[in-house]
């Protein structure tokens, strides 16, 4: 018999791209969902439902309770308020989670199978219920670069990020295409006309950005249009951001060297950098490695890793057409390129990878993680 899987979260950003990952993989073949809803029980579930075609109440554990898996995508709160209630309830099934909050729990995997298949299988091995999909920003790095970690060849990588709006939620994208369209109207005229003077233009476009109103940030908190915003997520009041912090724990967590800062941990800090792109992160990285090995082995074992890297050949041609958010959006491809030795000495290494953070980032590990435990 089909396993009942609940699916929470399902119409939300994430929780749409994992349904169109879903029906495209012929995930619904194998199980019998379960949807639910937190502002709509009792409506009607969507086409993909078989048997149980009524939204059940996400907040009703008894309702959670009859399935062996459920699959979230709802949020932090969400997670937060429901999962202790259901454990606590005798709920013994597999949660498959989108949202940060369990994350670094000791009985928790961070899931991103291509790259830490080993770290799933022995927790499974060992009762293991709880799956978590990664940061985004994190994930999408693995996911081009995980081959140096596995080899053992990183000594400690440093990360520069160029984050999409999406990240902050679909809000976020509304807010920084109304700003473009702001600034672009507030311009137009003078655009249309050739002969305008190109500073009277930029004066506009800063003046007009310094007097958006709050309705017009209020997502943001700043103008991003035209702009970056070089902090993400919470400040740790150590001069860190969560973002960052976050590059060092998950990648650590997820490679199975510890809870992230133990003495077999990896350093891995940088910069994280909201900017005016629409839903795929990009990441320049330099890598000390432990020894220098040639840029061409290099290139090799990153192409070998897993099916979806794609190694962009470190020419202008080539890094303009692949190596963009534009390019990548929407395909499951991991572009890394700009792969070069830097001016430091031949043990540090320069790369730039891209990555859809609402595919690898955030839907496409948990459809996975639900294919693995139907394998199981
Ligand atoms: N955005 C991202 O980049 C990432 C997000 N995540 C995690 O996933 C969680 C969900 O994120 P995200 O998908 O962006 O959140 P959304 O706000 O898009 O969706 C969350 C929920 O909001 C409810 N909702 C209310 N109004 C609408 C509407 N008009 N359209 C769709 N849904 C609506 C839905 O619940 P209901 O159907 O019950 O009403 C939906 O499941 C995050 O909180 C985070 O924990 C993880 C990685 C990346
Ligand atoms: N913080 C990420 C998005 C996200 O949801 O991350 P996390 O799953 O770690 O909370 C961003 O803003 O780009």
């Amino acid at each position: 018999m089909s396993k009942l899987v609940g699916l929470v979260g399902w119409r939300g950003m994430v929780g749409s791209v994992l349904m169109d990952r879903m029906i495209e993989e012929k995930d619904f073949d194998l199980i019998e969902p379960l949807f639910f809803s937190t502002s709509n029980a009792g409506g009607k579930a969507p086409a993909q439902a078989k048997n149980e075609t009524t939204l059940q109440d996400a907040f009703n554990i008894d309702a959670l309770k009859r399935c062996d898996i459920i699959i979230t995508a709802q949020g932090g709160d969400y997670t937060t308020e429901v999962f202790p209630k259901l454990r606590a309830a005798g709920w013994n099934g597999h949660w498959i989670d989108a949202a940060s909050t369990l994350r670094m729990e000791k009985d928790a995997v961070i899931i991103l199978d291509p790259v830490n298949m080993p770290v799933i299988k022995d927790a499974l091995a060992n009762g293991g219920k709880n799956w978590v999909g990664g940061n985004c920003t994190v994930s999408c790095m693995l996911m081009g670069v995980g081959a140096l970690y596995k080899a053992g060849l990183v000594e400690w990588m440093s990360t520069q990020t160029y984050q999409a709006a999406s990240g902050g939620g679909a809000q976020h994208m509304r807010e920084l295409l109304t700003q473009y369209g702001t600034l672009n109207a507030e311009v137009k005229a003078l655009l249309d006309d050739p002969k305008s003077a190109i500073l009277e233009i930029d004066r506009k476009v800063i003046a007009k950005q310094r007097s958006l109103s709050a309705a017009e940030t209020a997502n943001f908190g700043v103008p991003l249009g035209g702009s970056l915003i070089p902090w993400i997520d919470k400040d740790l009041g150590n001069g860190q951001s969560k973002e960052e912090w976050k590059g060092m724990a998950e990648t650590n967590k997820i490679l199975g060297l510890g809870e992230g800062f133990g003495s077999a941990a990896i350093p891995v800090d940088g910069f994280c950098v909201r900017v005016g792109a629409m839903r795929c992160h990009s990441q320049a990285l330099t890598f000390k490695l432990k020894k220098d090995v040639p840029v061409a082995d290099l290139e090799a074992m990153i192409a070998a890793d897993n099916e979806w890297v794609k190694v962009v050949p470190n020419t202008r041609e080539a890094t303009i057409k692949d190596l963009t958010p534009v390019a990548v959006t929407g395909t499951m491809t991991i572009p890394v390129g700009r792969i070069r030795k830097l001016a430091m000495g031949p043990e540090y290494v320069g790369a730039f990878t891209i990555g859809d953070q609402l595919l690898w980032g955030a839907a496409e590990p948990l459809r996975r993680m639900l294919r693995i435990l139907l394998s199981a």
